[in-house]
């Protein structure tokens, strides 16, 4: 086989990982990953995903820092632990422990690729601005960075309770949307009182403009009830 040949037949696998560290270096420094908070994950052609690893740094991550998760392996909402004898490089290395929400999310949208979470004071703040399930999102011109694109857009975001056990987040997701299917098309975002929001996205560089732009949102719905606006 000549060289050529060779190099034919060699796939090279895309590597999210670096991409991960500068986005979440990124956030960190926004005050958005702090204390270990957050995690980021990217789907693979095969269905595997890189998530970040539980508990770890957000601000110095390393690609050592990542665990590759096999959904068909792992049933959702078990602790996805990687075997040291398998992967010895990750030893007492565990997925995010919010893995089973990025997992239900690339389940309801098999077309996503990135998923993303953060804790932001304002996200926090606006969680409790209401009681019910879904928090109104104001008619500005940047809901258009989630993709909305409509006049007077009528937008909310889901609200989902912060349960301890963080499956249980995982099935309140799945049961929202699967009996609200209109609801998938609305903002590319959830909402987790006195947590943090997810959002999900085509790529991971858009859904680090989604995290901007729906903390954008978030700042300006705390600076707006300051204001009495
Ligand atoms: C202080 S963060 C508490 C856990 C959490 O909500 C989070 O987003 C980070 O958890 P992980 O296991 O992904 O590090
Ligand atoms: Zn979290």
């Amino acid at each position: 086989m000549t060289q050529q040949q060779l190099l034919n037949n060699i796939t090279i696998e895309f590597d999210p990982r670096s991409q991960l560290c500068e986005a979440a270096s990124h956030f960190y420094k926004q005050g958005w990953m702090l204390g270990t908070a957050g995690n980021l994950s990217v789907k693979l052609k095969d269905g595997s995903f890189w998530i970040t690893g539980s508990g770890k740094s957000k601000g110095e991550l390393c690609l050592d820092d990542f665990v590759r998760v096999y959904p068909d392996v792992y049933p959702e909402g078990t602790e996805a632990v990687i075997n040291e004898a398998i992967a010895p490089q990750f030893k007492a290395l565990k997925p995010s422990a919010e893995t089973s929400i990025h997992q239900v999310i690339y389940e309801i949208f098999p077309e996503v690729c990135a998923c993303y979470h953060v804790h932001s004071i304002e996200a926090n703040l606006v969680s409790n601005f209401v009681e019910g399930d879904e928090l109104p999102l104001p008619a500005l011109e940047m809901l258009k960075g989630l993709g909305v694109w409509e006049e007077n857009p009528n937008c909310t975001m889901p609200l989902f309770t912060n349960h301890f056990h963080v499956p249980k987040i995982a099935a309140d997701i799945r049961s929202y949307f699967q009996s609200n299917q209109k609801k998938q098309t609305q903002v590319p975002a959830l909402l987790i009182r006195n947590h943090g929001i997810t959002v999900w996205a085509n790529s991971p560089k858009t859904a680090f403009h989604y995290i901007e732009v729906a903390e954008y949102i978030f700042r300006y719905m705390v600076a707006a009830k300051k204001a009495g606006i």
